[in-house]
């Protein structure tokens, strides 16, 4: 997978050297470049901002340094490139006003050739950038929650991280997405239970003794209940779209 990100804080993306993206990036699995907005502005003080027409507070970042910046980074791939002869980038744009971000969005982007990310700060970016894209390419405004941050360069990171770890080879055996929080599946719509290592008694707090047993049918079915009884705790909302779900299932005839 191809991710361009578009940013006037590059450093920002610092910690996409780390860990387990910065390994998929050296084994080739990920091919992240990132952009700075001011290198398509072209006057003295690299101007990305102006005030909002029909007033009101802050600043609306300008059009053309990105018209420029996305033509350039989202035209056509390079012959050879992870991206694919021909490909067209699906442009996510972070923003609080966007359409939810959910563990289900990230599994279809992921399966995605080559996203490219606008980070917007300031009070958001002129809305004719994102109309202009969309004559060219899929364009997705996404939020991470309900909250407003300084710009998308956070969002970004959260989108990227969790998309990121659901391609093949990002995660080691040992680590599955499968049993994930979310995850499609048998955990969908479901928070992860407690977890447990060695040493089997720890300040004189023991692990329950059934994962223990190495009977992996009961460890399964304790594993599922302490299950629903977080997300009954935490999240009692997503128990309904659970038992909603389910009752579809039941009502299945085939
Ligand atoms: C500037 O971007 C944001 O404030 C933002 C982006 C995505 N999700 C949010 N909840 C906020």
């Amino acid at each position: 997978m191809r991710i361009d990100i578009i940013t006037i804080f590059p450093d920002y993306f610092a910690p996409l050297e780390l860990s387990l993206i910065g390994k998929a990036r050296a084994a080739g699995i990920l091919d992240i470049r990132l952009h700075d907005l001011r290198s398509w502005t072209h006057d003295r003080h690299n101007t990305v901002d102006d005030t909002p027409y029909g007033g009101g507070p802050g600043m609306v970042m300008k059009p053309e340094p990105w018209g420029e910046a996305l033509d350039a980074v989202a035209g056509a791939p390079e012959p050879g490139g992870a991206a694919g002869p021909g490909a067209v980038p699906r442009l996510v744009v972070p923003t609080p006003s966007g359409t939810p971000f959910t563990q289900e969005r990230a599994k279809r982007l992921s399966e995605e050739p080559w996203l490219v990310f606008a980070c917007g700060r300031y009070e958001g970016i002129d809305s004719r950038v994102a109309a202009d894209a969309a004559r060219r390419m899929p364009v997705e405004e996404v939020s991470i929650g309900d909250y407003v941050l300084a710009g998308g360069e956070s969002a970004t990171l959260v989108i990227v991280e969790t998309v990121s770890r659901l391609l093949p080879g990002v995660l080691g055996n040992a680590e599955s997405a499968v049993q994930d929080s979310f995850a499609a599946g048998a955990m969908e719509n479901l928070l992860e239970g407690p977890v447990f290592t060695k040493p089997a008694r720890w300040r004189d707090l023991e692990v329950p003794p059934v994962l223990l047993s190495g009977d992996h049918g009961a460890v399964d079915r304790w594993r599922r209940h302490e299950a629903l009884r977080k997300t009954a705790r935490n999240r009692p909302e997503l128990l309904r779209a659970l038992a909603e779900g389910g009752m579809a299932g039941l009502d299945r005839t085939d």
